[in-house]
């Protein structure tokens, strides 16, 4: 156990119409002085989050809040001290929001947030804003034959706005890169993200956006496979993948099984409990994965999930 000091922090974040985020700028004399961050501050003792939210953004922002939504919870260790950052999302509020406290303030494009300009911590609370809340896992497909309706699928699960695919199909190397290839194109042309099950080097060859690593992958890695600029994502079972994903420095994560599955007719399933008591402990974004539907979304997000994963249900 460290002996750093250790704050609780309630973090908002406020989307104007666009969609673009309030950031305002830390005073130069303070703890990561001259960065942008989410207004808010730490919780005092005998204050909920959400009343420590209330208090601070009406002192830093001449807000009062209304309703809101946990986005993620972040552990985090400074060389000077340990923060726990409860993020919510502040879905409504009254007043206009201005620096009460004369710090510069601007409403930024999530395109535009950079993760160099803010605290180290903050890098999971940038990437939940760029995740979408559905991540379509695709079903295995077989000889070139099924093709055509494997891809005439993915076409209408792309038309029906799913913005990040993973490929998971067994197929021998070459099939599995061609397939690929139609299915990048495909979800190119859809502003959608394809990230490739297991095989780092198969996304880099074809230009996909990531890979998404398998359990037994993350203990087999002494580092991230892609650059920081594409997905690295992992499947999580239990606190040690959990860990050990993070120690990779993964970018987001689904953990399983949620609910029991067909796929996984053995797997213990963790339930809503165990997958929310599992998300606030993970230091990135986590999708819920098992038995899910897109129905599930509020009961996810509800517990600080990024938002759900499946295969069947999403189409
Ligand atoms: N408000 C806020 N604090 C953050 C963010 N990211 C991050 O690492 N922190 C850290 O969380 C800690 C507490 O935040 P704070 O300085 O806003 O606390 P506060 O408003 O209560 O200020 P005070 O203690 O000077 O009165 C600081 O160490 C800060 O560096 C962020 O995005 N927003
Ligand atoms: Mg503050």
């Amino acid at each position: 156990m460290s002996s750093l000091p250790h704050w609780l922090v309630a973090v908002g974040v406020l989307q104007d119409k666009t969609g673009a985020v309030l950031i305002t700028q830390r005073d130069l004399k303070r703890h990561q002085g001259g960065r942008w961050e989410f207004p808010g501050g730490k919780v005092e003792p005998g204050e909920s989050v959400l009343d420590g939210l209330a208090r601070e953004l009406n002192e830093e922002l001449g807000i009062t809040i209304g309703q809101t939504q946990p986005l993620i919870r972040i552990p985090f260790e400074y060389p000077e001290c340990r923060v726990t950052l409860a993020v919510i999302r502040v879905q409504e509020w009254q007043g206009q929001a201005h620096g009460r406290e004369n710090q510069p303030l601007r409403w930024c494009p999530i395109s535009e947030l950079d993760v160099q300009a803010f605290p180290a911590a903050n890098s999971p609370i940038i990437t939940a804003l760029k995740l979408p809340p559905f991540y379509v896992i695709t079903p295995d497909c077989g000889s070139r034959a099924e093709w055509p309706a494997w891809l005439e699928r993915l076409e209408r699960v792309l038309a029906n706005g799913a913005k990040l695919i993973q490929l998971r199909v067994s197929l021998p190397p070459s099939e599995q890169a061609a397939l690929a290839r139609l299915a990048l194109e495909c979800c190119h042309r859809a502003n959608a993200e394809l990230l490739i099950n297991r095989n780092a080097e198969l996304a880099e060859q074809i230009g996909a956006d990531g890979v998404h690593l398998s359990a037994a992958q993350l203990n087999t890695l002494s580092q991230r496979p892609l650059p920081d600029a594409a997905w690295v994502a992992a499947s999580c079972h239990n606190t040690d993948e959990l860990a050990a994903a993070a120690k990779l420095g993964v970018d987001f994560g689904v953990l399983s099984p949620v609910r029991p599955t067909s796929s996984h007719p053995h797997a213990q399933p963790i339930g809503w409990a165990g997958f929310g008591r599992l998300a606030a402990k993970a230091p990135f974004p986590l999708y819920a994965l098992g038995g899910m539907s897109p129905n599930d979304l509020a009961s996810a997000r509800q517990l600080g999930g990024q938002g759900v994963a499946g295969i069947s249900g999403f189409g």
